[in-house]
């Protein structure tokens, strides 16, 4: 019989991954008892406009990308097959169904948290599912409903300042990014053209 896993489900739009997606993935993966994090590439946020998203397969080529040089870190697309938006519950339920041997925990960086309480069935995901919360600056800043849940772990460790949303905006005005992508990530993205206009 397979030894049960414990998987930490890191789910985003990832457009594109940057490094701060990977620090965040490589750091918990590495100081944590998860045997592997899976990137979850979303193809629509239920809080988020569709259109303004680069295609979900060049998404996921860009997540296949950056994880090629980290063993316990996968790319995931099983929320391609699933209705959209893609609701958090209906997948964490998926994947419980298809691997019932797995224990999943989430993954998400602290802007999600303030956002939290409005996620379908978050008192469901919140019962089954422990969540790490990684720091991030945000608006309203650190204190929330969220922030002494026992079932939400805060990890220690220093905040980056960098979003898929800077890269977006820094490519279309010609502006050198290369340090906050891995170098596959960059190479495919300039190769394509990606978010130039
Ligand atoms: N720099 C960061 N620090 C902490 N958490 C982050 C950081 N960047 C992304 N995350 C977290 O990673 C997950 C996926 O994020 P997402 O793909 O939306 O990236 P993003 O940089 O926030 O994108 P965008 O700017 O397009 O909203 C979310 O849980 C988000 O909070
Ligand atoms: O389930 C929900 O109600 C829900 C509401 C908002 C966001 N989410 C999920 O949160 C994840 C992070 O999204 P993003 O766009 O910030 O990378 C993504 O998988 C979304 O589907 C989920």
């Amino acid at each position: 019989m397979l030894k049960p896993k414990k998987i930490g489900l890191y789910f985003g739009s990832f457009n594109p991954i940057h490094i701060g997606h990977l620090i965040i993935a490589n750091h918990l993966v590495e100081y944590s008892n998860l045997d592997e994090i899976w990137l979850v590439v979303t193809p629509h946020n239920p809080f988020k406009k569709k259109k303004t998203l680069l295609e979900d397969h060049h998404r996921l080529e860009l997540v296949n990308k950056a994880c090629e040089h980290y063993k316990k870190l996968k790319s995931s697309d099983i929320e391609f097959k699933l209705p959209q938006p893609n609701y958090t519950i209906n997948t964490l339920i998926h994947l419980s169904e298809k691997f019932p041997e797995n224990q999943f925990c989430l993954l998400m960086g602290e802007d999600n948290l303030n956002t939290f309480h409005k996620w379908k069935n978050f008192d469901v995901i919140l019962k089954h599912h422990p969540i790490y919360v990684y720091p991030r600056k945000t608006d309203n800043g650190h204190e929330n409903q969220f922030s002494n849940h026992p079932d939400i772990v805060h990890i220690e460790a220093p905040i980056m300042e960098i979003s898929s949303t800077h890269i977006r905006k820094a490519i279309k005005t010609g502006k050198n990014i290369r340090p906050l992508l891995p170098a596959e990530v960059w190479n495919y993205i300039d190769e394509m053209n990606f978010y130039r206009k």
